[in-house]
């Protein structure tokens, strides 16, 4: 059955699904890493493409920007069959320890969002990622020789609500960067019991409108997408039984 707006059927999405928030970025991974593609989804600009990188179904699905509209879009991948969910984002550095268009592997992000306060009722929780996804791309940047950074995010609604100041507080307790997605899609994955987890690219500094260079921005997000790609490529790998294993 077709979902209200992530307007695909049973067997349009595959298992593994990459979660970037822009539409102009899920067309480009779709017509630049994947075989065999095909567009399966478009309602409302939420892009969704289906295809195989070394031979391995993998599907790329436009969330939007913010958390309402990412979970709407985790759920519904839920219930048309999606098993792994990982982000590929961007998001403003919290620190001076992030240099443009590095990657960081979120472990979990400070839910500083009203989507999942309201599933929550308040209720004090730390959307975490897939220990699964975290080892799989941490593995996967070090083979691709990616340099990245493993640790907190932060979650918010209003992107020009953040300031400097604000930024190098919440780095005062680990937090490496901004972004606006990963805490909904933490939650509802763990909600619907598949995996989630997400990467993302610095593509500015708190508080600072200036964005990197367009070349830079793009050799990050060239690294954190087949990192991406080779974390699913592991996982598909290490469950999918081989010649010789014992059944
Ligand atoms: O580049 P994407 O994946 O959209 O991610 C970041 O960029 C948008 C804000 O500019 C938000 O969606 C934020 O999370
Ligand atoms: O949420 C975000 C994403 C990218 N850059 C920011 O400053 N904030």
């Amino acid at each position: 059955m077709s979902q209200i707006h992530v307007r695909a059927n049973s067997g349009d999405v595959a298992p593994y699904v990459l979660l970037p928030g822009d539409p102009g970025r899920a067309r480009f991974i779709a017509e630049t890493y994947l075989e065999d593609v095909r567009q399966y989804a478009g309602h409302r600009g939420l892009l969704g493409f289906t295809g195989t990188y070394q031979s391995v179904p993998i599907s790329v699905q436009t969330t939007g920007m913010g958390c309402p509209s990412a979970s709407i879009v985790a759920e519904e991948l839920a219930r048309l069959g999606a098993t792994h969910l990982l982000r590929v984002g961007t998001c403003g550095a919290a620190t001076p320890h992030l240099a443009p268009a590095d990657l960081v592997i979120a472990m979990a992000s400070v839910p500083n969002d009203g989507t999942t306060r309201q599933f929550l009722g308040g209720a004090p929780y730390a959307p975490t990622a897939s220990f699964e996804l975290v080892e799989a791309s941490v593995s996967a940047a070090r083979t691709l020789s990616v340099p990245h950074h493993v640790g907190l995010l932060m979650t918010e609604d209003a992107f020009y609500a953040s300031t400097p100041q604000h930024a190098r507080h919440w780095a005062s307790y680990g937090v490496l960067g901004f972004e606006m997605e990963a805490s909904a899609l933490f939650l509802v994955a763990a909600m619907r019991g598949i995996k989630a987890g997400c990467l993302v690219t610095v593509s500015n500094d708190i508080g600072d409108p200036q964005l990197v260079p367009d070349e830079v921005l793009a050799h990050g997000v060239d690294s954190m997408t087949r990192t991406a790609l080779e974390t699913f490529v592991r996982i598909h790998d290490g469950a999918t039984p081989r010649q010789g294993d014992r059944p």
